[in-house]
């Protein structure tokens, strides 16, 4: 088991990965507690065995949880409870649940102690980490949300026992993005331990788990709020992911998504000349490797070209007639780049191109 205590901003989080990490949960047993968690996941006896005296909100998780009436659903059940400010919220399954959860914990009573329990690997890497939460909104993902810490965030391994291969594919783009843009040496050890990882070694899943949520609790330090232009490095990929996303009325599920993503805006990186020559092919290499997407042709889902270019014209990193786009300059680093938004809807449509 390793642990973490980070700094962000005016937030202490502590971080724990490992096997029966869950029991780190009995530190909060005194406190009045909801768990918010994915119907799909077997957890009522886990979270009971530490935290006997809860209440269970059992939610549908996917991306349809992602709505502002799933949202209000919960929201009616916590009213109907005496919940104070020094009480938690305790969200337990994968990213469409620690986002609505999160969602919730930051706007009620105006927030409420949070702490993640991530389910999937994607999670675990990524979507409990870092204070972004929300939902989507008129078919654009993410329109909704609030930047709000967790003070724990426990990625107990035990829960990937269950989860299918795929889904650990789907977490493994968020952990290559990082790879691309920030840490060579995390490529390097994917490259290294394709069977291992695939096999989910459990000791090499939580070196990846610790070091994906390293990786990326560095950045949230230095711009928790993605105002200075360094935590859209975090974003690599997900203009055109978004886009596809929005495009399939959110068929395509996150990961692979971003997968085609990344190697789309890696091009785009390599054809305005930010790219150094090889990096496209380092990104199809390792995609390849671990059997992601990484061509629009292997998405099985319609995508309209409206509303891809539409979910371009609300990305988030759009400042008035460009978007700050986070470019793979070599493996292992990124610069930002203003791109005029007609260009990057331009190489959009050559990409979405079925
Ligand atoms: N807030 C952030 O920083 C952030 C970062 C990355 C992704 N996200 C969001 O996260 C979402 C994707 O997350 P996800 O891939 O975890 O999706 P998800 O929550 O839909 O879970 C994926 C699937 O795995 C199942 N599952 C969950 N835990 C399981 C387990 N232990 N065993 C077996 N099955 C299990 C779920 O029932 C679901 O079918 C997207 O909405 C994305 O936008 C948010
Ligand atoms: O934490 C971040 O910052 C990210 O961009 C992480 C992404 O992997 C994640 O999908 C996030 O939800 C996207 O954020 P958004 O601001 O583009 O909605
Ligand atoms: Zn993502």
């Amino acid at each position: 088991m390793r642990e973490s205590l980070e700094d962000i901003c005016c937030s202490k989080i502590r971080v724990i990965v490992g096997e029966g990490s869950l029991s780190k949960l009995s530190e909060i047993k005194d406190s009045n507690t909801v768990v918010i968690y994915s119907r799909r996941v077997d957890v009522t006896d886990k979270i009971n065995k530490y935290l006997p005296n809860v209440y269970f909100i059992p939610i549908n998780d996917g991306e349809s949880a992602k709505e502002l009436s799933n949202v209000i659903s919960i929201v009616e059940k916590l009213f109907e409870r005496n919940f104070d400010r020094g009480d938690y919220v305790i969200a337990v399954g994968g990213g469409t649940v620690t986002d609505v959860a999160g969602f919730i914990a930051s706007i009620y009573l105006r927030g409420l102690n949070l702490v993640n329990v991530p389910t999937t690997f994607l999670g675990m890497v990524d979507a409990a980490i870092g204070g972004k939460n929300g939902v989507n909104f008129n078919n654009i993902k993410n329109l909704i949300g609030t930047f709000y810490q967790p003070s724990m965030i426990i990625s107990d391994l035990e829960f990937l026992e269950t989860l299918p291969i795929e889904e650990l594919k789907k977490g493994l783009a968020e952990v290559i993005k990082y790879g691309l843009t920030l840490d060579k040496e995390l490529y390097d050890y994917l490259s290294l331990n394709k069977d291992r990882v695939i096999n989910k070694d459990k000791q090499v899943l939580e070196e990846v788990i610790f070091r994906s949520t390293l990786d990326k609790l560095g950045i949230v330090k230095e711009d928790e709020r993605e105002t200075k232009g360094i935590r859209i490095v975090l974003n690599f990929g997900h203009t055109i992911g978004h886009a596809i996303e929005a495009g399939s009325s959110f068929n395509v599920p996150h990961g692979y998504a971003i997968s085609v993503g990344m190697v789309c805006e890696a091009k785009i990186a390599e054809e305005l000349g930010y790219a150094e020559e090889g990096v496209v092919e380092d990104v199809l290499w390792l995609l390849q490797l671990y059997g992601l997407p990484y061509d629009i042709s292997q998405i099985d889902a319609p995508i309209d070209i409206r509303l891809a270019l539409n979910a371009i014209n609300m990305d988030k990193k759009h400042r008035k007639d460009a978007i700050l786009m986070p470019f793979p300059t070599r493996i292992g680093s990124w610069k930002k780049v203003e791109v005029p938004l007609d260009t990057i809807k331009g190489f959009a449509e050559q990409c979405l191109k079925k």
